[in-house]
């Protein structure tokens, strides 16, 4: 038997456990996170006791794929570790990009990122600049004013090519931001990427087209606070416990 928790973070949804030690949980991730036949959600995570840091997590997508950041996941699980006494209020977790700093302040939960980093500033793609950036996983970020309308076949064909998210940003006349991602691993578009409002937000500042604090919707349209300072990213936004259930695996 398993204890999960349903989480929700911006639209991005989540199960998540704690357990003594680190497994091959591909097969469970699919099967949990399965909308028809599971609970359903975009990530399973589970938390693991680490000797040096408050804890260590797995991360896999629906498919069962692992990946080494989810900017949303890694708010949701800071909530998930302070709620279940795993972690104090702030926290530093090991994840596959490194060590992540949160902060949990009720339902309001800080990731600060890993340093992000430009892998090609010169694809063309359809007609369209895009950047490949990293923010833990890889992410293709073009801006278009037309964002009501996202080519998902172009983002699949694009994911394929490229082995990354691929986001479309748009920028709004008060200089925030609205981002909408189809997310490797989901393989569709998701309610909201973390990573990927991320490095959509970090263009736009290297392009000096929004301020180094703004506000970024995703598709879910809730509001997410990005910041860059000192070469970090900070991602700030609510997030939800759903539910708590029992699951026998
Ligand atoms: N699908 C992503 C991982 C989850 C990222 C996303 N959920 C986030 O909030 O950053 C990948 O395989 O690269």
């Amino acid at each position: 038997m398993l204890q999960i928790a349903k989480y929700c973070a911006s639209g991005n949804d989540f199960v998540i456990f704690h357990a003594f030690e680190k497994a091959d949980r591909s097969q469970l991730a699919r099967i949990l996170c399965d909308r028809q036949n599971g609970i359903g959600a975009d990530g399973l995570i589970v938390l693991v006791p680490h000797e040096s840091h408050d804890f260590e997590w797995e991360f896999y997508n629906a498919d069962g794929s692992t990946a080494s950041m989810c900017g949303n996941g890694s708010r949701a699980c800071a909530h998930y570790a302070h709620r279940f006494g795993l972690a104090p209020s702030s926290m530093a977790f090991l994840t596959g990009a490194g060590v992540i700093k949160a902060h949990v302040e009720g339902d309001m939960v800080q990731s600060d990122l890993t340093p992000p980093v430009i892998v090609n500033q010169e694809i063309v793609e359809s007609g369209m600049k895009w950047w490949l950036i990293d923010t833990g996983v890889p992410h293709l970020i073009t801006f278009d004013a037309d964002i009501e309308h996202f080519n998902i076949d172009l983002a699949r064909t694009l994911r394929h090519r490229y082995n990354a998210n691929v986001n479309i940003a748009s920028i709004n006349l008060d200089g925030t931001l609205r981002v909408r991602t189809y997310e490797r691993g989901v393989e569709d578009e998701t309610l909201a990427c973390g990573t990927g409002m991320a490095a959509s937000f970090y263009r736009a500042v290297q392009e000096r087209l929004v301020d180094e604090n703004t506000k970024v919707f995703p598709k879910s349209g809730e509001t997410l606070y990005l910041g860059f300072e000192e070469g970090v990213i900070t991602f700030k936004g609510e997030v939800k416990g759903v539910f708590e259930t029992t699951w026998r695996n």
